[in-house]
């Protein structure tokens, strides 16, 4: 029996499992739990009608198991989106490890984790994500073949994350062009929130452009070294959010585009790496819409890196790596038009294109 929830709080107090699986439309999620190496993942498998799910893995200290269970549900679904809309025959999944990968992760963990994923026979295929390492998916490389993102000396396509900031800066590039009449980025004032892998790459390339690019980060050390590196500025304020700039990249965690920060945003422009960047997709989609913000949707401008893996599974080269993700570009103005033409947030009108390639591809294989 199917159950209408019309909040949050009706799923995480009725129906914290089941309901959240329904309300996303999940295929599968698997719970892995080993208590000799302390591994304790789930795997979110959204949707497999394009192809084998395939989506990171991510190692964050979660508070709790709920918050866990509901990023590998809302990471899984983002993409499903991010495939389908890049035009890549795969699915949407993603996996979650809870702990603290500075001091929890090791590799008898990696290599159990490889165990549970190589149990789904190429359902599910993993890369990394955050808390993740090239590294690490080596080790997983030891037990199963359904892994991707491994280094180029074992035939992998390496670390995703600089082809994921070029994807990025092509998306911020377009949704330049649309508000501004043009795409050059110099002396355009761009915040960028978590230098981590993508967030480094993506300040070269901006600070190359000539942007006067402002970096945040929880970490001091790689504050310090960025800012070395490229001659970005360090922010030491308080509130990142109310800052005045015209663009701003967010590419730390999911959900900084809330309730609290939405009404403080002043920037002209939201481009940046971070998965699931809207706390509350329609709210916030129509409430940056309605201060005319442009959103250049994050499934959409952060599938560099999902490029880059699917190359190691169809064995495509380099340059075409770079063709596809330049091709971001493009889609991004294609999706910001129509999202204007139609009057609805440009999520959805990325999100819809998304959604008619698998029911199209559904239909074919319903016959
Ligand atoms: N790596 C990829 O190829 C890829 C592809 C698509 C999407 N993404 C997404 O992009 C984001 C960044 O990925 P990454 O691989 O660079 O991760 P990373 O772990 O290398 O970097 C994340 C950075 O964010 C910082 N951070 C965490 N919380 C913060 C906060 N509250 N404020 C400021 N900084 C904070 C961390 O200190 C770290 O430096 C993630 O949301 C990830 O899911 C990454």
């Amino acid at each position: 029996m199917s159950k209408d929830y019309t909040t949050l709080e009706q799923i995480i107090n009725q129906d914290p499992v089941f309901g959240q699986l329904s309300f996303n439309d999940h295929e599968q999620v698997v719970f892995c739990n080993d208590k000799d190496t302390g591994l304790k993942a789930i795997i979110g498998i959204h949707n497999t009608v394009l192809g084998p799910a395939l989506g990171g893995t991510r190692m964050w200290n979660y508070g709790n198991e709920w918050s866990a269970l509901n990023d590998a549900l809302r990471l899984s679904r983002g993409m499903t989106y991010k495939s389908a809309i890049t035009g890549l025959n795969l699915g949407g999944g993603k996996a979650v490890i809870i702990g603290d990968a500075k001091t929890q992760k090791t590799p008898e963990m990696m290599r159990k984790f490889g165990e549970f994923v190589h149990s789904l026979s190429g359902k599910y295929i993993t890369a990394e994500d955050v808390g993740m390492t090239t590294e690490d998916m080596d080790t997983v490389r030891e037990i199963t073949p359904y892994v991707t993102g491994i280094s180029e000396s074992k035939g992998g396509a390496g670390n995703p994350s600089p082809i994921t900031a070029y994807g990025v800066f092509n998306g911020m590039k377009a949704a330049a062009k649309y508000k501004f009449g043009s795409d050059v980025l110099e002396d355009k004032v761009i915040f960028v929130e978590g230098i981590g892998n993508v967030g480094e790459a993506l300040v070269e390339y901006l600070t190359q452009e000539g942007a006067k690019v402002t970096i945040a980060d929880i970490n001091r050390e790689r504050l310090e070294e960025v800012r070395d590196k490229y001659g970005a500025t360090i922010y030491e304020g308080a509130d990142l959010h109310a800052e005045p700039m015209d663009i701003y990249a967010p590419c730390a965690l999911g959900a900084t585009i809330n309730d609290n920060t939405i009404t403080k945003l002043q920037a002209s422009i939201i481009a940046g790496a971070a998965n699931n960047q809207l706390a509350d997709e329609n709210k916030h989609g129509m409430l940056l819409q309605q201060r005319g913000i442009v959103y250049a949707p994050d499934f959409l401008i952060n599938a560099g890196g999902i490029i880059n893996v699917y190359a190691e599974l169809e064995g495509y080269d380099r340059a075409e790596i770079m063709r596809k993700t330049e091709n971001i570009y493009t889609t991004t103005i294609e999706i910001l038009n129509k999202a204007e033409q139609n009057r609805i947030t440009t999520h959805s009108a990325a999100l819809q294109i998304a959604q008619a390639r698998i029911d199209a591809r559904r239909a074919e294989q319903q016959g």
